[in-house]
């Protein structure tokens, strides 16, 4: 479902992508984790298309995003907004609009960008409501929602535009503690009831390992190690996989 072949990212001198290689299956909830500055939230960027690569080729659901040569500019590929609406994103920051409800908020994007009929989105936009715990909530707008609130808002607003592909990029590093569960639940529920696609980048070690089929660790952006949660916590193959677990567990 997703793609990364001999993908690179450079900002000036600093490496931030080694001609990664990198796939997540269809229906599969990957959790990469690995110290500060990674790499991590780079390849999230990249399927965002928020940024290009520097080299290498990506891909989602089969369509090709970036393709971009040794030294050649990147550009966009033709298909690209159209792959880029697979793929729904929640940022550690909630980004809704603060003058407008948790519905209107939802229904959004799915009139806008999909053209979906107004009262048809605005079902949809209650039943996804519904679905992350905020049906009382709906007419309520940003400010009069707490942070773990705005952040499930935001997880229902990525939900309804129906995309193949859901990225985390840390849903829960803005949020107070006694917040992070209520966040934490929904995204359990969402990896234990879809078929959907999920790549989550989180420090939540303990909650990657539950939902997670699958663990990738990072190191300098590289995938330096990727397997079954239980390997990846037990029983570690890479020395720098043993050193970063030793630190963020004892934390
Ligand atoms: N727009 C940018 N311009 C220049 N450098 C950038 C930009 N975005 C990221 N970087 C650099 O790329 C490197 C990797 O950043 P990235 O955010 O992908 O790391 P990360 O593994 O997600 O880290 P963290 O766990 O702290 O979020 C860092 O050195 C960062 O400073």
């Amino acid at each position: 479902m997703i793609a990364f072949e001999n993908v690179s990212k450079s900002w000036g001198s600093n490496h931030v992508l080694k001609s990664l290689n990198f796939d997540v299956q269809p229906g599969e909830k990957v959790s990469i984790i690995g110290p500060s500055g990674s790499g991590k939230t780079t390849i999230l960027r990249i399927l965002m298309t928020l940024e290009s690569p520097s080299e290498g080729l990506v891909s989602v659901d089969g369509d090709v995003l970036w393709n971009v040569a040794p030294g050649e500019k990147p550009k966009e590929t033709r298909q690209l907004r159209q792959t880029r609406r697979k793929i729904g994103m929640v940022f550690q920051q909630f980004n809704l609009f603060p003058h407008m409800t948790a519905l209107e908020n939802v229904v959004e994007a799915p009139i806008h960008v999909l053209g979906m009929e107004k009262a048809e989105a605005r079902e949809r936009a209650a039943d996804l409501l519904n679905l992350v715990g905020l049906s009382k909530h709906m007419n309520h707008t940003p400010p009069q929602l707490s942070g773990g609130q705005q952040q499930r808002v935001a997880i229902a607003r990525a939900l309804a535009m129906r995309p193949k592909v859901m990225l985390f990029d840390e849903p829960t590093s803005a949020l107070d503690p006694e917040l992070i569960g209520e966040v934490l639940n929904v995204i359990r529920n969402l990896a234990q009831s879809t078929d959907m696609t999920m790549l989550m980048v989180t420090h939540e070690m303990r909650f990657a390992e539950e939902i997670s089929d699958r663990v990738v660790m990072f190191d300098h952006g590289r995938a330096v190690e990727s397997g079954a949660p239980e390997q990846i916590f037990k029983n570690p193959l890479e020395e720098r996989t043993r050193t970063f677990l030793r630190a963020v567990l004892q934390r």
